[in-house]
């Protein structure tokens, strides 16, 4: 087994990962599981706080190390929350609170407009000059009021119009085959198995 830490704390992206990677022969650990604290994410790109976390996992765990960046980025709001998606509504980062902030400030706001955007970096070690780095981006509109239970993030809030659902609404299964997350993990996973 290819063991891979995942340098993630989010149980949403680590059951999306986890699903996607094991069927590929991956062994995906969490970083929670090796004792690996949140990684500083101070950057204003997502592909540089992709790779300070995907650094940060593997020199502390002396594993290659997968990382996500991930946000929601909104037309109307000039691409907000984006690398700021996590926090959008303060510390503690939470998910209800940052839904709830997105609605208020599209109140009124007649174009719903949004993408959710993904970039992973795949690093051999803590100081791989050559990093793996895939992307994905996913086009939605957000909704007036939540629906469904699936997912996590935002998810209630996406609407997906090929699917006539929220990305909540939606299967695991399918969420992953669509999804920004499951595009760049496609790209990426190509790219390990050609390296
Ligand atoms: O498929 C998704 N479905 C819903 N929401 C999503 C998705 N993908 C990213 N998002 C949102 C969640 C979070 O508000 C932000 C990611 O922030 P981001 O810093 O990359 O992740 P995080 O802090 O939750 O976990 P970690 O840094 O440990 O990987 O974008
Ligand atoms: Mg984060």
């Amino acid at each position: 087994m290819n063991k891979i830490v995942i340098a993630s704390n989010n149980a949403g992206k680590l059951r999306e990962f986890h699903a996607l990677l094991s069927p590929l022969g991956y062994e995906p650990i969490p970083q929670g599981a090796l004792n690996v604290p949140e990684a500083e994410e101070p950057h204003c790109t997502f592909v540089e706080n992709a790779l300070a976390k995907a650094r940060h996992a593997a020199r502390l765990t002396g594993l290659p190390a997968l990382a996500d960046d991930s946000g929601i980025c909104v037309d109307a709001l000039g691409g907000a929350p984006g690398v700021h998606s996590a926090r959008y509504a303060g510390e503690p980062k939470a998910d209800a609170r940052n839904n709830a902030k997105l609605l208020a400030e599209l109140a009124g706001q007649p174009n719903r407009r949004a993408h959710y955007y993904c970039v992973l970096v795949f690093v051999r070690h803590a100081d791989d000059p050559q990093p793996i780095i895939a992307e994905g981006e996913w086009q939605g509109e957000i909704l007036t009021t939540a629906q469904g239970e699936g997912g996590f993030g935002y998810d209630p809030l996406f609407w997906v119009a090929a699917e006539q659902a929220t990305v909540a609404e939606l299967g695991a299964d399918i969420k992953n085959s669509l999804s920004h997350r499951g595009q760049a993990l496609q790209a990426l996973v190509k790219r390990l198995q050609a390296a």
